[in-house]
């Protein structure tokens, strides 16, 4: 657990040194104009960390409940838990803006000892912001105190533990801070999967999926996360709170997925029952390629509606594919392209399709019924999808290369009804444009339903060299504003702290009025993560 307080790994991914390749650098000088400029991932030493702002009798009072090693004051330990993952975060840590550090990280070893947190916490005046993997690319584990004399990170990773399996209903109980690979070793044994695998993958937590509704590669199969919550175990300033009785109630409305969601402004997910599946012993994954976005997208809608998706359904645009091509390059690449030319493939857009089941017989059953609705697209076989699967996770390295280089790195996603996706798509895109000028703005479908999918936006633009975090903020603004009125201010990845000025467009002020309600009852004196969800003017503790 230690290892993840590592301040190293807040500039960055992953330790793994790398390199970007020339020929990519090449194509990017060629597309955004970049001329690549150093940048450290990890200054480390340069970075300002105030003296901490805890009292001392706070801090002996949370070292008696956790144990005294378990509350750290170190600047190590504080940097490990300044901020999260997004693109401003990593820049802030390389020193590239304004960083604020916690005043103590505190580490509970189990949910009793969260419920004593929280009471002490209120007492002290102390500001406790949830802390899972810290992969949240929202502000939504900024260390904020608000009015609150100090604040401090709630690191859940020493709730590490698969409390109970239930191999009869295919319900497992696990602890907040158990990142998904662990999950997934725990349940190996009992020939179960949880099937969440978001591209945070190897740093997220259940809890911190639980409490931002992520969504996964394999969504289309597996369901969001919250459609595989069953229960949550929560601490909160006005004691503990335990939910999901049976599988589907009436009794009101479901109040366990007030919780999920909630983004640790309500209470603590200490908990979360799972509904889990056998372990698929097949998978197969292949590519294909459409003429053109719309093409594409009415074939995912096809497939949806039909109620046919692969358990993984991922569609490019034709930027993201040429990118992909691109920095792929090599003999491969050249040769996709020159077939794609050859079959009459004017505006190339992949799509990556994958199937899960327990036998190969289960598996091609349902990919025939999916490939019913692939209408006119060009097969490129499984060793397309295989290299997907391969590099599936590899998005957050790239983006470190990229940052080493001096390139503005960072997604977006939304979502929104068929009949308007392509009017959105078009409004952010034009709307990231305008702001950045030289840009390549990329788009995938990930996550689609019957009704209609998300979107996600990857951009690429030479980083402004004196104002990283201001170039970065005026285009998410804008993006922001392209999308309210169209679609959702966040499909998965949350509220925070960024979105928190568009949440009443979406839900209206007695929407925001009746989570303020919620936190009273729950967090009467407003020490849990202040500014995150709800906008502070809009809470008064
Ligand atoms: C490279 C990269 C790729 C990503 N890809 C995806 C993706 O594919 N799909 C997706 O959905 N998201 C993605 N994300 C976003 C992020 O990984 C998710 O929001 C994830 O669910 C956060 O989990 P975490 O454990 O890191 O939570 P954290 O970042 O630690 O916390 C997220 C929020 O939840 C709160 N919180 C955390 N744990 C708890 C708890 N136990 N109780 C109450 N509140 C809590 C925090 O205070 C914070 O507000 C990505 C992020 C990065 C950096």
């Amino acid at each position: 657990m230690a290892e993840r307080i590592d301040q190293n790994l807040r500039g960055k991914w992953s330790p793994d040194e790398g390199a970007l390749p020339l020929h990519a650098l090449k194509w990017l000088g060629g597309r955004i104009g970049l001329r690549p400029q150093r940048t450290p991932a990890a200054p480390g030493s340069t970075l300002e960390v105030p003296a901490s702002a805890l009292s001392e009798a706070a801090a002996e009072a949370l070292g008696a409940i956790v144990g005294v090693g378990h509350v750290r004051l170190d600047r190590a330990s504080r940097l490990g838990h300044a901020g999260g993952l997004s693109y401003v975060d990593l820049v802030r840590h390389r020193a590239g803006g304004e960083l604020t550090a916690p005043d103590a990280v505190v580490l509970p070893a189990s949910p009793d000892q969260v419920v004593s947190v929280l009471a002490l916490c209120a007492e002290h005046d102390v500001a406790v912001v949830p802390f899972g993997g810290g992969t949240s690319v929202v502000g939504g584990v900024a260390a904020l105190r608000g009015d609150k004399a100090a604040v401090v990170a709630l690191d859940l990773g020493r709730l590490d533990r698969l409390v109970s399996v239930d191999p009869v209903s295919r319900v497992a109980v696990l602890q907040a801070g158990v990142t998904a690979p662990e999950a997934e070793r725990l349940l190996e044994p009992h020939g179960l999967t949880v099937g969440h695998v978001p591209q945070s993958y190897e740093r997220a937590t259940i809890g911190g999926f639980a409490a931002t509704r992520s969504a996964g590669q394999a969504s289309s199969g597996y369901g969001r996360f919250e459609d595989m919550v069953e229960g949550v175990r929560v601490a909160t300033p006005a004691g503990e709170w335990v939910l999901g009785a049976a599988p589907a109630s009436a009794a009101g409305p479901d109040l366990k997925q007030l919780v999920v969601g909630s983004e640790g402004a309500f209470g603590v997910i200490t908990e979360v029952s799972l509904r889990v599946r056998p372990r698929p012993a097949v998978e197969r994954y292949e590519g294909f390629v459409v003429d053109g976005w719309e093409t594409g997208q009415a074939v995912v809608r096809a497939l949806a509606q039909a109620r046919v998706l692969a358990d993984v359904t991922r569609l490019s645009d034709e930027d993201e594919t040429e990118v992909s091509l691109a920095l792929a390059g090599g003999v491969k690449s050249a040769a996709v392209r020159a077939y794609l030319k050859a079959r009459g493939v004017r505006r190339p857009c992949l799509l990556v399709l994958g199937w899960h089941g327990g036998s190969s017989r289960e598996v091609l059953a349902r990919r025939a019924a999916s490939l019913r609705l692939v209408r006119g697209a060009v097969r490129l076989g499984t060793a397309m999808g295989e290299a997907w699967r391969h590099g599936r996770f590899n998005g957050p390295r790239q983006r470190d290369v990229l940052l080493d280089v001096g390139v503005c790195v960072e997604t977006l996603e939304t979502a929104t009804h068929w009949a308007r996706l392509s009017e959105l798509r078009t409004a952010v895109r034009g709307a990231l444009g305008d702001a950045l000028g030289k840009a390549v703005v990329m788009c995938h479908v990930s996550h689609a339903y019957e009704t209609g999918a998300s979107l996600y936006f990857t951009v690429l633009t030479p980083r402004d060299a004196h104002d990283p975090v201001g170039q970065w903020k005026v285009a998410k603004a804008a993006a922001s504003e392209a999308i309210a009125g169209l679609g959702t201010i966040s499909h998965h990845h949350a509220v925070g702290v960024d979105h928190a000025p568009y949440l009443e467009a979406e839900i209206g002020g007695l929407g925001v009025e009746v989570l303020a309600a919620v936190k009273r009852a729950l967090d009467p004196t407003g020490v849990l993560n202040p500014g995150k969800l709800i906008p502070s003017e809009r809470f008064r503790g």
